[in-house]
């Protein structure tokens, strides 16, 4: 009896809020929540309404919840479902003023809440109260069914939604646990909460090994020296930061680390990392036989797509993630995905791809917002952006800040000595300027860039190799 009733006042509630917007990219028909969302208490019913839901409370979903407060949309009709203690914060800080010494001022919560890092508000726990909008913290969705239109939480909250947003981002790829991945003093660094283990291991170390000569591979060996210690990088390929230098632009960074003090271990492969008599990790043995000690290992070695549990709206499978069209639906009505998991169309090279890096988190995010909430339908004209800062630490003798925009194919010219600057141009067999890399440029040097990758023009070789300075070089390419 009981149960009939509350089916009965649940089944009013939800037709009585039906959506009126009628907008475009919206799944219609689905429950509108009043300002405090109700609550039907009953165990096995116990379905919580909410217009729009996050998942995922990372750097993405700090700028949608900007555009839907941005629309009038939030306030009482956006719930955030986020795995961790914090409100959305600007990634990149935790390799960068994070990771300064602690007597060099170094970056904390909330300094760095979204949408600081793109000229935005400080976007603070108190700011989401105050637009209204619901951030379950600490409360990892566990479960999901798209016929239901539920996620169901770690705590056990069921919740109906109208429309989702995917944004759960990626984790860190792991040595596995036979080869030593889980020891203690072996570290990984995707939050904060492995920021400040880091940081806790870092305050007692003197040998540090860091794996992987990407993105965390550069920023945190150039972090380690900020903390004067002795520090090497292992990775197998030929150079660092294989995926977008070239070997001549690799080479010069290397030269810089090395003046640093950091030891480069290139073609390396890891056999495993073994502890000492304490339980801690000690050394890291090489495939070669060769033994690093080291009493603090950080491992950066990739990412992977967090998919789960949505695999089931449609997974990419050649570049992994969830697949989404130019507006960021999967093939499932009324939900979206974005950021780091969004399997996406690149549309300026015509091919599927996904974005580790957060100026594509925060793009998709917007342009998914405004989809969702406006009649916009323009497709996602996405230009890859990438971006590192390395030796920014009070007291550094050579601060190092790059850029790069489009795509790194064909032929390149490189102009410049390092000294400080350097600017990289890709050309295909077309002559068409793809993509533009630039160390230490002004400004409104780095403001050309993607123009130049957008625009893509026909460039004339011989004359932008006779460029004799990183000023004139910009000066050709932007003149064509
Ligand atoms: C250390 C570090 C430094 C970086 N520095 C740069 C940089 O300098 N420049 C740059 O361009 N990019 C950088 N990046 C990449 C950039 O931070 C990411 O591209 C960006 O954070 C992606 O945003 P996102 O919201 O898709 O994912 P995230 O920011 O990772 O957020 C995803 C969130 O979802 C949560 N989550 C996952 N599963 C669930 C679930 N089931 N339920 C609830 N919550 C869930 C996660 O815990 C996480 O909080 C860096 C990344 C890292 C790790
Ligand atoms: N400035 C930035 O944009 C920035 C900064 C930090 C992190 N991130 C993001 O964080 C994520 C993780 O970064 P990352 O540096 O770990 O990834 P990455 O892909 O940049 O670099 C991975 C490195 O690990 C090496 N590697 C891969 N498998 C290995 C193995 N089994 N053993 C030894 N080495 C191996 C690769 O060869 C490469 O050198 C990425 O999404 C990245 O985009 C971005
Ligand atoms: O994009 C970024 O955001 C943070 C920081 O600017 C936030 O304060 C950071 O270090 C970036 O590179």
């Amino acid at each position: 009896m009981a149960s009939v009733s509350l089916r009965r006042i649940m089944a009013t509630s939800i037709s009585n809020s039906y959506c009126q917007f009628g907008l475009k990219n919206r799944v219609v028909g689905v429950p509108r929540v009043p300002r405090r969302s109700f609550v039907v208490s009953a165990s096995n019913f116990a379905n919580e309404n909410r217009e729009f839901v996050i998942v995922g409370g990372g750097n993405a979903a700090g700028y949608a919840a900007r555009t839907f407060v941005e629309h009038g949309m939030a306030d009482g009709r956006l719930c955030i479902v986020s795995k961790v203690a914090f409100a959305p914060y600007e990634r990149p800080a935790l390799t960068k003023g994070y990771l300064f010494p602690l007597d060099k001022k170094p970056a904390r919560l909330p300094g760095f809440h979204t949408c600081v890092g793109a000229g935005g508000d400080r976007q603070d726990p108190e700011w989401y109260q105050k637009h209204g909008i619901e951030v379950l913290y600490k409360d990892p969705v566990v479960s999901f069914d798209s016929n239901a239109q539920t996620v169901v939480t770690s705590s056990g909250k069921r919740i109906k939604y109208g429309s989702l947003i995917i944004s759960t981002g990626a984790v860190s790829s792991r040595f596995p646990e036979k080869i030593g991945g889980d020891l203690p003093g072996v570290h990984y660094i995707r939050d904060v909460a492995d920021a400040d283990s880091l940081i806790s291991s870092l305050q007692n170390a003197k040998k540090v090994a860091i794996i992987g000569g990407g993105y965390i591979g550069m920023e945190v060996a150039a972090a380690a020296t900020g903390w004067n210690l002795d520090t090497t990088i292992i990775f197998p390929e030929d150079h660092i930061m294989s995926r977008l230098f070239t070997p001549s632009i690799a080479h010069r960074y290397e030269e810089l680390y090395q003046s640093k003090g950091v030891n480069i271990m290139k073609g390396s492969l890891i056999e495993k990392l073994e502890a000492g008599t304490d339980g801690r990790v000690a050394r890291v043995l090489l495939k070669n036989g060769t033994v690093v000690e080291a009493d603090t290992v950080i491992v950066g070695i990739g990412a992977k797509p967090a998919v789960s549990p949505f695999g089931a709206v449609g997974l990419n499978s050649a570049v992994g993630g969830i697949q989404v069209d130019s507006l960021f639906r999967t093939s499932v009505p009324g939900i979206f995905a974005i950021g780091d998991v969004a399997a996406f169309p690149l549309k300026i090279y015509n091919r599927m791809t996904r974005v580790e890096h957060v100026d594509h988190a925060r793009k998709s995010a917007q342009h998914c917002v405004k989809t969702l909430l406006t009649a916009h339908t323009e497709p996602y004209d996405y230009l890859p952006y990438f971006y590192s800062r390395v030796f920014e630490y009070e007291g550094s003798t050579r601060k190092v800040w790059w850029q790069f925009y489009g795509d790194n194919v064909g032929e390149t010219v490189e102009i410049g000595n390092f000294d400080p600057k350097i600017a990289t141009f890709w050309i295909d067999s077309d002559s068409r300027l793809k993509g533009v890399f630039l160390e230490s440029g002004t400004s409104e040097e780095f403001s050309l860039l993607p123009q130049l990758a957008r625009s893509q023009p026909i460039v004339d070789k011989a004359k932008l190799k006779s460029a004799s300075t990183v000023e004139d070089a910009l000066e050709i390419a932007s003149s064509l």
